[in-house]
């Protein structure tokens, strides 16, 4: 059964049209929003809540009309807001308990619920220092808290790898992932990167210009290419060379070669050519496309991680 489902849905402000007649289904697990900067992510996700009105179409979101039923909805779902809205003068505990309280959890159960999230988003060392002395990072892991705490069935992030570095970006795509492996929690995630939701969406939703461009599984996206992707020990030049001087087709993608298929025999080829060189073979398997590939060219300043 769908979590969300959104029906010719449209907004339009005075200048702009940020969704166009949006009919989109979305299930449970990590589902990534992609679009480029102004392509309406936000603007649906607001919708979805039930804090902006749509002008036309309609949208169900667990069972929910937004429109009509938001405080209900919203008791039922958690939400980390793309900018940084954070009192820089309390601790994250005393943050995310008022935000528990918010939604109606008991004094105590919500110390205790606080105490767990932080622990889970890493950041209970930490959890008593006063915000605004807390880095970027640290910063969207206190937001992740406080939309988790009062275990929502669905979660809402808007741009969470935003202002990370790499490193920091690995970590909180890691995170979103467990949330939904470990909690049951779905999740709605939004960028602006295709090659980052690819990492941790099960199935992902592209609009441009608020329409809807693609809706697929990940799986579908990055289905298997007619190439090889091959990565050796050592020796990448002597191996590309070997390999071209036997008509095959060879491009370097960082560690891998990546090796067109002229039939079966290019595994044994292949094979052959590393072992005769000494060197030894790490992987040789097809190669799947990216999310970007597919995409190239298809959604306006989107880029690849
Ligand atoms: N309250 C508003 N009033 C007028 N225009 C708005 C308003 N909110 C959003 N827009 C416009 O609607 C379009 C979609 O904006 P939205 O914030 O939904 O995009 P987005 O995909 O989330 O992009 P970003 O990642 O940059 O936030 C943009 O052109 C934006 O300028």
């Amino acid at each position: 059964m769908p979590v969300i489902t959104t029906q010719e849905l449209t907004k339009r402000y005075a200048q702009v049209t940020a969704l166009d007649r949006l009919t989109v289904q979305i299930g449970s697990g990590v589902v990534g929003l992609v679009g480029a900067n102004g392509a309406g992510k936000s603007t649906l996700i607001k919708i979805l809540m039930g804090l902006v009105e749509p002008t036309a179409g309609r949208c169900d979101v667990l069972g929910f009309d937004p429109a009509t039923d938001g405080p209900r909805l919203r008791s039922q779902i958690g939400y980390m807001p793309e900018h940084d809205c954070l009192p820089a003068d309390i601790s994250a505990t005393e943050f995310v308990v008022h935000m528990a309280r918010m939604s109606g959890i008991p004094a105590n159960a919500a110390r205790e619920r606080t105490a767990d999230t932080l622990r889970h988003v890493g950041l209970y060392e930490e959890r008593y220092r006063p915000i605004g002395g807390y880095s970027t990072g640290m910063r969207q892991r206190v937001k992740l808290a406080q939309a988790l705490v009062h275990d929502p069935e669905l979660v809402f992030l808007d741009e969470p790898t935003n202002g990370l570095d790499p490193s920091g970006r690995d970590e909180m795509l890691m995170l979103i992932r467990r949330i939904n492996v470990e909690f049951g929690i779905s999740v709605l995630v939004t960028s602006h990167l295709l090659g980052e939701l690819e990492r941790i969406a099960d199935h992902v939703v592209i609009i441009d210009g608020g329409s809807l461009l693609r809706s697929s599984s990940t799986s579908e996206f990055t289905q298997a290419s007619q190439q090889l992707a091959v990565e050796v020990t050592s020796g990448t030049g002597a191996v590309t060379e070997v390999l071209t001087a036997a008509g095959l087709d060879v491009s370097v993608d960082g560690r891998i070669l990546v090796v067109e298929l002229a039939g079966d025999e290019t595994y044994d080829v292949v094979r052959d050519a590393v072992a005769k060189l000494g060197h030894g073979l790490v992987r040789l398997e097809p190669r799947r496309h990216r999310i970007a590939e597919v995409f190239e060219g298809g959604v306006a300043g989107a880029g690849t991680t």
